[in-house]
């Protein structure tokens, strides 16, 4: 027996603790969320139980679900009542002192970082719970979970520790008492709660009651035909399920009506949400069937690459018996799945091509992870690289790849891309220098999933991708814009003994070193060889410990540079091997390409020696 008879202690963990500093301290504008928040996990819980009770009759309440509110004159308190799961000793340690929540440690440092938008911010992650402790200097929860006969009393003021005792409770569900603080009795005034729920908690599926009042209509908002709702009564139905604090960025309300009935309301966030990267990465749409909440974050109902989704779906055909772990293997219910995603795919589509500015902040939200379609939805590939949107070197904004291929230039057989880390630094490469000089447009990825579904998808419109920091750079077959000037250049047969010193004293650090077609500015590039892997992957699998070392790569000169002209002179006119400056040269110039791909020399101290050499002989004249 498990029980315990005393009072007992906890501490709260670590990132609790911090985060309780922040929300009792904050003033936040808008606290009177925090009834959303409590009535949210109320609903949460009446779903829970009603979906329990239909495996164990034994568990149903004796009354209709509902959440009470009570008022509490004196000293002013007020609480929220629920008839739903309720809780036992173990979900208590389990929830309500510890934050289960992917991306927590991120959001802790994220508000470490940036005072001053710690309101914002939690605004982002939701606090759920632990929003009580704005208005209440103490907090009861009375709880007895749904099938077991003991109930217990959770208590905290916040303040680092909360404790745990048997209590009484003659039926199942959770009271949550909130002993309000001295700047917050407005919350014990019933016209201010029947406002708030009215604006926050109008449209959930259970009653709100406030004495006999029910506060809020109660009626599932997605159930209604879409024509009578108005932005509004989504916003404030999107804020409930979700937890969120933002405008949804798009809703998608829709009755699929024939062989497979069912009704979905979805919204595309605003702000992304905390534990988009998250490596489980969880799904938040909750799956009703007639309106008996199943469950949430099944990958069963929405692919992965599209969990920035929130709200409901709910179908009428699907069995009321199934099990969450039969959702799985449910031939409906991936119909539905197929069904849902293509209807979002092609409402990207409709606002990609109509309000492509709006379209943008959504790609830089979520671009990221709807990629990762393109590797796991063989199926929907298609139409999922329609709504993507690319940075390029073209023309300012974002391009989709019929653009790019639609401006593709008169001898240009492939999709020029160049992937890093950084679409800003990428900008910059000196890779790109050549094709900046005939006008040919370079797409610029720079999220790690694009290294992945190039492997997938090799060619768009019959067009290979191809990467600028790999192989060979043909740009001669491309007609210019307008004539290049003829800049002096290396001679050839300077340039090859140039070339042939350089390899001799590099070695192995090289795989090659050859004059470059890509450079007009920079001297210097590296390269990955044809057939080798592209650089930038190569830098992502080391990195995650999938690879330990990379392949030597091909160091590219460029003839029209005034100092490899000098160094193409210099080997011709004192070819002697033992030169050490122009030895010094070469480790200079292998390094200082590998300074422009963000790597650090691997022999700093040799770097800073030599360039301390050949800069002494150059202030030496
Ligand atoms: N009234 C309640 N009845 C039963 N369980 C509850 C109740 N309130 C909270 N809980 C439990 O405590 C957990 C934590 O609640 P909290 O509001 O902090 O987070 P959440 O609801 O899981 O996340 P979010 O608020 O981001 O959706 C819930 O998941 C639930 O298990």
């Amino acid at each position: 027996m498990t029980e315990a008879l005393e009072k007992e202690t906890f501490s709260f963990q670590t990132e609790v603790g911090q985060l309780l500093e922040i929300v009792a301290g904050s003033l936040y504008s808008n606290r009177e969320v925090f009834l959303r928040e409590l009535v949210s996990n109320a609903s949460d819980a009446c779903d829970k139980l009603r979906y329990a009770t239909l495996t164990d009759a034994h568990l149903a309440p004796t009354q209709d679900f509902a959440i009470t509110l009570e008022i509490a004159a004196k000293p002013k308190a007020l609480s929220i009542s629920d008839n739903g799961i309720g809780m036992n000793h173990a979900d208590l340690l389990e929830t309500l002192g510890t934050i289960a929540k992917s991306g927590t440690g991120a959001f802790i440092d994220a508000l470490k970082a940036d005072e001053k938008d710690n309101v914002g911010l939690i605004g982002q992650f939701g606090v759920g719970f632990y929003a009580a402790f704005m208005v209440a200097s103490k907090v009861d929860v009375l709880t007895r979970k749904a099938g077991e006969s003991e109930a217990w009393l959770w208590s905290s003021d916040g303040k680092g520790a909360f404790t745990i005792e048997p209590a009484e409770r003659d039926t199942s569900g959770t009271t949550v008492t909130l002993h309000l603080k001295k700047d917050a009795k407005e919350f014990a005034e019933e016209a201010r709660i029947r406002h708030i729920i009215k604006t926050y908690s109008e449209h959930i599926g259970f009653p709100v009651k406030l004495g006999d009042e029910t506060l809020n209509a109660a009626e599932a908002l997605w159930t209604r035909p879409a024509k009578d709702i108005t932005k509004e009564q989504y916003t404030e139905f999107y804020r409930h399920t979700s937890h969120a604090f933002d405008e949804p960025w798009h809703v998608m309300h829709n009755k699929v009506e024939g062989i497979l009935n069912h009704t979905s309301l979805l919204f595309v966030p605003t702000v992304q949400p905390f534990d988009l990267f998250e490596p489980e990465r969880k799904s938040h749409v909750k799956l009703y069937v007639n309106r008996v909440y199943i469950s949430e974050t099944t990958k069963d109902l929405i692919p992965a690459h599209l969990r920035f989704l929130r709200g409901v779906v709910d179908s009428q055909d699907l069995s009321l018996n199934v099990s969450r772990e039969m959702l799985q293997t449910d031939p409906q219910l991936a119909r539905i799945k197929t069904s849902i995603t293509k209807k979002v795919l092609s409402e990207l589509k409709k606002k990609a091509t109509k309000a492509p500015e709006e379209y943008a902040a959504f790609w830089g939200n979520f671009g990221a992870v709807l990629k990762e379609g393109l590797v796991e939805d063989t199926a929907l590939r298609d139409r999922i690289l329609e709504v993507c949107r690319f940075a390029s070197t073209g023309a300012g904004g974002l391009t989709s790849l019929t653009e790019y291929v639609s401006r593709m230039k008169t001898g240009q057989d492939a999709i020029y891309y160049i992937a890093g880390e950084d679409a800003a630094k990428l900008a910059k490469s000196p890779h790109l220098e050549g094709f900046k000089a005939k006008g040919v447009e370079v797409l610029l990825l720079s999220d790690h999933v694009d290294e992945f579904w190039l492997q997938h998808i090799t060619e768009h419109d019959a067009k290979p991708f191809k990467s600028i920091t790999r192989g060979a750079a043909d740009l001669d077959q491309i007609d210019d814009d307008e004539k290049q000037e003829d800049t002096p250049k290396a001679e050839e047969a300077d340039l090859s003994m140039l070339i042939a010193a350089i390899k001799a004293e590099l070695g192995e650090a090289v795989k090659d070193v050859r004059s470059s077609k890509r450079l007009t500015d920079s001297p210097v590039c590296l390269i990955a060889d044809d057939g080798d892997m592209d650089v930038n992957l190569e830098r992502l699998l080391k990195r995650h410990g999938q690879l330990e070392h990379g392949m030597p790569r091909v160091l590219e000169l460029n003839p029209s540079h005034a100092l490899i002209a000098k160094l193409a002179d210099r080997t011709k006119s004192d070819a002697d091997s033992t030169d050490a400056l122009l030895k010094d040269a070469a480790h200079l110039l292998l390094d200082q390409a590998r300074i422009v791909e963000g790597e650090v020399p691997p022999d700093p101290t040799e770097f800073a020696r030599r360039l301390g050499i050949v800069m002494t002989r150059a202030f030496a004249v």
